[in-house]
């Protein structure tokens, strides 16, 4: 697969201080890619995601979407393409029906297109009908995450980008939303970043692991390659090294 998204000796800076979030980070996407984000608290993993949105802009290095440079491509058209579902989404008032569509009418497509692309996922998700006419009051978070989850996929981006997706889910709905991410990267080649604290999600999801300590990119493997014990090890470590300093 060619490749898709490029990152090239890219750190990033705290906007108010020296300290770097992100230290000289080079690791290529080929489309299609399921890529497992691990590490320990503060290691970097959403200021990864934030950085692939245009959230915030690298002080070093050069980051290329299909062979051109970021910052040659238009900040929204980059992000229809490459789509960020962060830890916490807002429904900005808007009832769970009128969330998932807004996205698409947003880019005027027909309504009969937008009614048709959110039934489809509605459904796949397993979204019941109930919560369609709920306000984000009165959704659980596992319940706004899977909303936040229906309105990027509405989209049909390149590039799906996913902080924690299941940290609030219950083990039917991560196992059923596994499927559906694992089966649109497969069927429709939908590059797929995952911030993730649970490795079993990671083992059965990914191809690819990248592992941040620290800012740094320390590990960059193919799930294959994995010794899933070790990593779990190395992680438990570096989450107690964060909690000792945390105090
Ligand atoms: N805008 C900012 N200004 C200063 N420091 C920041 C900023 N954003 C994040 N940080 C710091 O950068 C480091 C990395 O944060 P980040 O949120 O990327 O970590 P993470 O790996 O996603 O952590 P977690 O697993 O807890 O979500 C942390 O030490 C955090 O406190």
């Amino acid at each position: 697969m060619p490749i898709q998204l490029q990152l090239q000796q890219v750190s990033l800076s705290a906007s108010l201080g020296s300290q770097d979030l992100l230290q000289d980070i080079s690791f290529d996407v080929a489309r299609g890619d399921r890529i497992a984000i691990v590490g320990p608290s503060g290691a970097g993993k959403t200021s990864l995601l934030r950085l692939l949105n245009r959230l915030s802009e690298p002080n070093a290095g050069v980051i290329q979407f299909e062979n051109q440079d970021y910052r040659q491509i238009p900040v929204l058209q980059l992000r229809q393409e490459i789509v960020l579902v962060p830890q916490e989404s807002k429904l900005l008032g808007m009832t769970v029906q009128d969330a998932i569509a807004y996205p698409l009418v947003l880019r005027k497509l027909p309504k009969q297109q937008i009614q048709q692309r959110v039934s489809h996922w509605i459904e796949t998700l397993h979204v019941p009908v109930e919560w369609l006419d709920r306000n984000e009051l009165q959704l659980s978070v596992g319940q706004r995450q899977l909303v936040a989850i229906a309105r990027a996929l509405v989209t049909q981006p390149k590039i799906l980008l996913l902080d924690e997706p299941t940290s609030a889910l219950d083990a039917g709905r991560t196992s059923h939303l596994v499927e559906v991410l694992t089966d649109l990267a497969t069927t429709h080649q939908t590059t797929i970043l995952m911030v993730n604290h649970q490795l079993e999600i990671a083992e059965l999801f990914c191809t690819r692991v990248l592992h941040f300590q620290l800012g740094r990119l320390i590990q960059d493997e193919p799930a294959s390659s994995i010794n899933w014990h070790k990593l779990r090890e190395s992680l438990i470590q570096a989450e107690a090294a964060v909690v000792a300093e945390w105090g």
